[in-house]
């Protein structure tokens, strides 16, 4: 019988976020985006364990709230997301036909309903799949002048998210074969695809999005206050 793990990235400096720290240690209404991201997993009953790949310096730090959980434990990411994607896979105490759930830690409105419906689709497949969002806007090429050079067909294009579930061997192989080839992947998909994999698309939701700007803050406090509307979620406690 297969087992359902996760491993969360949260190895990232944020520098595009600009705040004088990691990014998934900034606070919405008083918990970590690290903490609302890994929580979200986490109200998955099915879910083994989670490893989070952390700055390798932070590793010694203090932690509090649902990272206590006991299925929670750490490792030392990498210089890009692909190799803490690929310790936190390492790191698993997993069977290789074991299923893993990788989500980014700037990630921090997934929906139980969205996880569910991603469990549901690819457990049933032999492959894997994730989350994501047909495009709805026009898309345009750019030259280093800012200036149009193409409008693009965007004709079955998607916007990919996470979590992205793949069996964990075939996950482990992916990416060492990307990484062997100089392959850059941005997400876990690109390096299954490269392998070869048909990776199944599983319609997700808009405010599902990545927290990468400044203002991406406000969007994820609005989310959460629609994902969580028994609890109270105390104004002002953003920072
Ligand atoms: N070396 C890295 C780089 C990124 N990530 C993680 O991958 C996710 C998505 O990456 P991104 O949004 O690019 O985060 P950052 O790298 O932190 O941001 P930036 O690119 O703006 O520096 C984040 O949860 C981030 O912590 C990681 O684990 N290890
Ligand atoms: C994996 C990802 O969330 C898919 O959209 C995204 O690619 C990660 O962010 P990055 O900026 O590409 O590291």
């Amino acid at each position: 019988m297969s087992e359902l793990w996760a491993v969360v990235p949260a190895a990232g400096s944020g520098s595009r976020m600009a705040q004088g720290q990691s990014k998934q240690y900034l606070q919405l209404y008083g918990r970590t985006l690290l903490d609302w991201s890994v929580g979200s997993l986490l109200s998955c009953p099915q879910l083994r364990g989670c490893v989070v790949a952390l700055p390798k310096a932070d590793l010694a730090l203090d932690r509090v709230g649902v990272l206590e959980d006991a299925r929670v434990s750490f490792c030392a990411g990498g210089a890009s997301r692909a190799e803490s994607v690929a310790a936190g896979v390492a790191a698993l105490p997993a069977q290789d036909k074991d299923w893993v759930l990788v989500h980014d830690a700037a990630r921090p409105c997934l929906s139980r309903s969205d996880l569910q419906t991603l469990i549901e689709a690819v457990s049933g497949s032999g492959v894997g799949g994730i989350l994501a969002l047909p495009i709805t806007d026009t898309l345009k090429r750019g030259d280093e002048s800012d200036h149009v050079t193409a409008t693009l067909d965007r004709e079955a294009v998607w916007s990919a998210q996470t979590p992205q579930m793949f069996r964990v061997g075939e996950l482990r192989t992916a990416l060492a074969a990307a990484q062997a080839n100089g392959y850059a992947v941005t997400d876990e998909a690109s390096a299954m695809e490269a392998s070869g994999f048909a990776v199944q698309l599983v319609r997700g939701a808009v405010g599902n999005l990545k927290v990468t700007y400044a203002s991406d803050m406000q969007l994820a406090a609005f989310w959460l206050k629609q994902l969580h509307p028994q609890e109270v979620l105390v104004e002002g406690r953003e920072s």
